[in-house]
């Protein structure tokens, strides 16, 4: 992958000068301090730290830097820093970070204002990184990420499918602390049978987790049978996933097994679950606390040996209370449940995963790939993604064509891209400044409406909002400071 933005290289005599008298020893004598757990990181094992990658937020300006190539990373405000970070809080060689046998650490080198990593201060030791930590140093925060793995991803256009090959491998990016948590407690579910119900919106990446969950299973070598039961016809569903004798019904000219039964010593993946009409989901029931299946038209029952898991877009605890899924099905398939978190709070990703799919492009098209311009980047991440990682792609593919080989600018991506975004100060783009920003944009908008509509009487507007008059003069006057 490319290496996005400025490396400060200025000579690396002068950067193992500086790095030797800073350091406390050769990388494998060091003391190595497990600051955090590694099953509550994620996927930091050596082998798995394969490619990462440093993403560096400082003000508005987003670099990436791609650690694999160079060893030991000098920070600080030195011209012969690789990592240049400029402002007054640094020391001039501030950190050190090493990237050696898989493993990335970081020390601090006797810095004036210290080095935070997720919120600790770094005192004498070296610690071990990985994947969503974030280092900070004065202003510049330093995002740890890395492509992790590779599963079986694409989402076949028909209702379901079996994996098939290597070909339908994605790459996956975790660069969030949750969802580094996330694919860490999916790897501990993984090696029992416990059903498991993928919770998130859509595009979030449900698909590609329970795909992951089932490569990490001890079912990995038998098959993934993935269904989507909103595709399936509520007519065809039953003989779909539970199969169905030779003269069952009219057309039934022979026997046919069910996707349960395809999916026999591996794993079911039942996704749009929430979708399943209520016939449907006794039916499911049924076969859940049996373990066994019979067949349309069968009388015998057959036993099924199949690890499930679920995915849903929808609230399903609030489909319960309103019974539109039935209580008993619904802690049949909970008793572990993930929730993935939507693309806008994953923000460290958001360049990386745009980075992956213009890398793709390039590749399948031949061409070089492309960089993406820091304010195009800083636009993705300032942009909700209702559609989440998919429309992210999609988003990425259209600036792709649009800028027909050279670098991806704001104007290549989708208008509403362009027009949706909301950008501010990286320093205050944490997910839930954006979200109160969004509630005072509603906000102002609302009071301003209220005001029109009563013609300018401020009274009477507050009146209508059913706030006081005092509190509406306060929103005004926040306002006109505002602007
Ligand atoms: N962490 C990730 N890294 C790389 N690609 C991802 C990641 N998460 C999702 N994708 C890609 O984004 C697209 C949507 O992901 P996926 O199908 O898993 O979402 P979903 O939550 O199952 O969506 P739906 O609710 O519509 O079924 C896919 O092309 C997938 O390969």
């Amino acid at each position: 992958m490319a290496v996005r933005g400025n490396i400060a290289a200025h000579g690396s005599a002068g950067v193992d000068a500086m790095v030797d008298e800073h350091s406390r020893g050769p990388a494998d004598e060091t003391e190595t301090v497990p600051l955090f757990r590694e099953d509550l990181i994620g996927l930091d094992s050596p082998q798995e730290l394969s490619e990462p990658f440093l993403i560096r937020r400082s003000g508005n300006e987003l670099s990436l830097f791609e650690l694999r190539g160079r060893r030991e990373w000098l920070i600080g405000r030195a011209r012969d820093a690789q990592i240049v970070a400029n402002d007054a809080e640094v020391s001039r060689h501030h950190a050190k970070l090493m990237f050696a046998n898989g493993a990335l650490t970081v020390e601090d080198l006797g810095s004036r204002n210290g080095t935070l990593v997720n919120g600790h201060a770094l005192r004498s030791a070296t610690v071990r990184i990985g994947p969503g930590d974030i280092v900070v140093i004065g202003e510049c925060q330093l995002i740890v990420a890395t492509q992790a793995g590779r599963v079986w991803g694409t989402r076949s256009s028909t209702s379901s499918s079996v994996n098939a090959g290597a070909e339908h491998q994605v790459d996956i990016v975790l660069a969030d602390p949750e969802m580094a948590r996330v694919y860490a407690s999916v790897r501990k579910v993984a090696r029992m049978a416990t059903t498991v119900l993928i919770l998130g919106e859509t595009g979030s990446g449900k698909d590609v987790l329970a795909q992951q969950l089932h490569q990490w299973s001890p079912r990995a070598e038998k098959p993934l049978v993935r269904v989507n039961c909103a595709g399936i016809p509520e007519t065809l569903l039953e003989s779909e996933l539970f199969g169905y004798e030779r003269g069952a019904f009219t057309g039934a000219d022979r026997r046919k097994a069910g996707y349960f039964e395809a999916a026999q010593g591996g794993t079911i993946f039942l996704d749009e679950i929430g979708e399943l009409s209520s016939a449907a989901q006794v039916k499911l029931l049924n076969v859940l606390e049996n373990r066994a299946l019979t067949r349309l038209g069968g009388t015998s029952p057959i036993p099924i040996d199949v690890r499930v898991v679920c995915a849903t877009h929808r609230d399903l605890q609030a489909f319960v209370g309103i019974e539109r899924f039935r209580a008993d099905l619904y802690y049949r398939i909970s008793p572990f449940m993930v929730r993935v978190p939507p693309l806008r709070d994953r923000l460290a990703e958001v360049c990386l995963l745009a980075e992956i799919f213009v890398n793709k492009l390039a590749t399948e098209t031949g061409a070089p790939p492309p960089t993406i311009a820091p304010d195009a980047i800083t636009m993705l991440m300032a942009y909700p993604w209702p559609g989440n990682v998919r429309e992210l792609r999609n988003a990425v593919e259209h600036a792709f064509v649009m800028a027909d080989g050279s670098t991806l600018r704001c104007e290549h991506f989708p208008s509403e891209i362009q027009t949706g975004a909301v950008l501010q100060p990286a320093s205050s783009r944490a997910p839930t400044s954006r979200i109160r920003q969004r509630v005072n944009e509603v906000e102002r908008k609302t009071i301003e409406e209220a005001i029109a509509a009563e013609g300018g009487n401020q009274t009477r507007a507050a009146a209508r909002l059913g706030i006081s008059r005092r509190t509406l003069v306060y929103k005004l006057a926040q306002y006109r400071r505002e602007d």
